[in-house]
């Protein structure tokens, strides 16, 4: 995937009028290609190879919040990234997640094109397929950098969106309990 990458970044340059041939633009396809491919690496993980069977059994029903956990993401209508937090809750039912998977399965969904509506449910499904909770919540709190460094330009945007699955959409008790530890600073 390398090389075609990289001629792809070469013609990019032809197109913008700078010569691939100067100095300091040499290995610079080589280096973006690179950069690209990291980007968008959670096109190669796996839900399961990222688990890696660490769901522990455990009889603990209450919720499990991690908050502002960093997300690094590409927006898939301009190819230019969006960033910013995921807080993530589930209500175990017998099988409990090892914290940092849950760090990695935002790694999987983030590091690709995408939308942050479809990344809030992709983080969402995964918890659930993880470890079949009794419900998931996931938040997500992004800047988009097509709106800040072009298009309507507006710097202090922040988008939020979020998914809640099982008790935490059908009852508002658990969600408010949710919402609420994730604003406290
Ligand atoms: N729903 C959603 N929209 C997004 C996301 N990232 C970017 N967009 C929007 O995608 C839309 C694309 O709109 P178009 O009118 O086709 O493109 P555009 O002319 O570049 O739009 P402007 O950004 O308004 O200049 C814009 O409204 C973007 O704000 C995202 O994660 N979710
Ligand atoms: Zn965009």
């Amino acid at each position: 995937m390398l090389p075609e990458m990289s001629r792809s970044y070469r013609l990019l340059l032809s197109s913008l009028g700078e010569n691939p041939e100067r100095q300091g633009l040499l290995k610079t396809p080589e280096r973006a290609a690179k950069a690209m491919l990291f980007f968008t690496k959670g096109y190669d993980q796996s839900l399961e190879e990222v688990l890696n069977d660490a769901i522990f059994d455990e009889d603990h029903d209450e919720m499990v919040v991690v908050k502002d956990i960093e997300m690094f993401s590409m927006c898939e209508h301009h190819l230019v990234p969006f960033y910013g937090k995921v807080s993530i809750g589930y209500l175990p039912c017998g099988k409990i997640l090892g914290l940092s998977k849950l760090a990695r399965i935002v790694e999987i969904y983030s590091r690709r094109l995408q939308v942050q509506e479809r990344l809030t449910k992709q983080i969402a499904v995964a918890v659930t397929k993880a470890v079949q909770p009794a419900g998931v919540a996931v938040v997500v709190e992004g800047v988009h950098m097509c709106m800040v460094m072009r298009g309507v330009q507006k710097i202090n945007s922040k988008t939020v969106t979020s998914t809640m699955l099982g008790v935490f959409r059908d009852d508002p008790k658990t969600r408010e309990e949710f919402l609420n530890l994730v604003h406290t600073k």
